[in-house]
């Protein structure tokens, strides 16, 4: 069978955010000149948590949503991900551009970042890549640097606006806005006695979780349709005395059943801290006030 032409981006793209931007819009240009597949290569487990044995780096966004930012905000069709394993470590750069992205995955123009570096003990660099596309007769871009505020956009940047809660800052150097998507769970259904029913949604192992506290969120259901929802971060420690991370949606003017559904939660602005309440009745009433000030946020935006 005829191996597909791709044009291929690289890099690991945690969160896709403005600086990968740049990356993959190049690929869409040139994909379409050449009449090839707009692709991306990325991993399934961050180089350094292989690396150092420990996962060490809380990513922004699975593996899942990854691939679906690149294809919503960039139009990139085919999302490479690479098994990154002891193999794949071991490869030296030279291989991993002829075999693996040439021979395995059909690249036909390669484009990669000023600091990209790969292969065996990251030998590979911006320069050797250039030089030995050119041997082999494919298109290579270098892409510059892509800074906001003086600042290089880079996603261990953005990792410390999300763990501090600075979602909307976070979310400027992202371009879009931080996203979750997962299948929603089973609550206790207390929220639902109490007047908020909530959507029930987790963070996968490995995947960040944002400060603790109250989010304005949008809540994007399978039909395409979204709603805004009001969400807790944290342990609940007004009911619950574990240590068992909870993200609950409280969407705004619905009522249906969610459960089973992949619903896509985006954040916006950090509301406030989670706080233990002396009752379940003052827990409600600063709900409704924070629901009130999520429907003035999308109000104003
Ligand atoms: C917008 C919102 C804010 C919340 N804030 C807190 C909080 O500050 N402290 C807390 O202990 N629980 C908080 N919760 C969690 C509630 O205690 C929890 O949703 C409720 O007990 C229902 O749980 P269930 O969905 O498992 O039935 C919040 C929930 C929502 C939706
Ligand atoms: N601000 C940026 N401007 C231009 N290219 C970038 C920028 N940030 C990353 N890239 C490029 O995008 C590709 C993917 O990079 P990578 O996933 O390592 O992103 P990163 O934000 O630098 O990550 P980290 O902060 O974890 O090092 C690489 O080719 C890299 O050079």
């Amino acid at each position: 069978m005829q191996q597909e032409k791709r044009v291929i981006a690289l890099g690991f793209f945690d969160g896709v955010h403005l600086g990968h931007g740049a990356l993959l819009r190049r690929v869409g240009e040139m994909a379409d000149r050449l009449g090839a597949v707009p692709a991306a290569v990325t991993f399934d487990t961050h180089p350094e948590n292989l690396i150092l044995k420990v996962p060490t780096v809380p990513l922004l966004s699975s593996p899942l949503d990854r691939a679906e930012l690149m294809r919503r905000y960039y139009g990139i069709r085919d999302v490479i991900v690479a098994h990154f394993d002891e193999r794949m470590m071991h490869m030296p750069w030279r291989e991993f551009v002829t075999d693996y992205l040439v021979g395995e995955n059909g690249a036909v123009y390669l484009v990669a970042g000023h600091d990209f570096h790969f292969g065996y003990k990251g030998e590979g660099n911006p320069e050797r890549l250039r030089e030995l596309c050119g041997e082999l007769g494919i298109g290579c871009d270098i892409i510059p640097k892509v800074e906001r505020d003086h600042i290089t956009i880079s996603s261990t940047y953005i990792r410390t606006l999300v763990a501090q809660g600075e979602m909307e800052r976070a979310n400027e150097f992202l371009g879009h806005p931080h996203t979750l998507t997962d299948t929603v769970a089973h609550g206790k259904k207390l929220g639902s006695t109490l007047g908020f029913p909530t959507v029930n949604l987790r963070f996968q192992p490995g995947v960040l979780v944002p400060a603790h506290g109250v989010y304005a969120t949008k809540v994007w259901f399978e039909n395409g349709e979204s709603r805004p929802a009001v969400t807790n971060i944290g342990v609940r420690p007004t009911v619950d005395d574990g240590d068992k991370v909870t993200v609950e949606g409280f969407i705004l003017d619905f009522c249906g059943d969610l459960y089973g559904q992949t619903v896509r939660m985006e954040f916006y602005r950090r509301l406030r801290g989670e706080r233990k309440f002396d009752s379940l009745e003052a827990l409600k009433e600063e709900v409704m006030h924070n629901a009130e000030q999520t429907r003035a946020y999308f109000n104003a935006r």
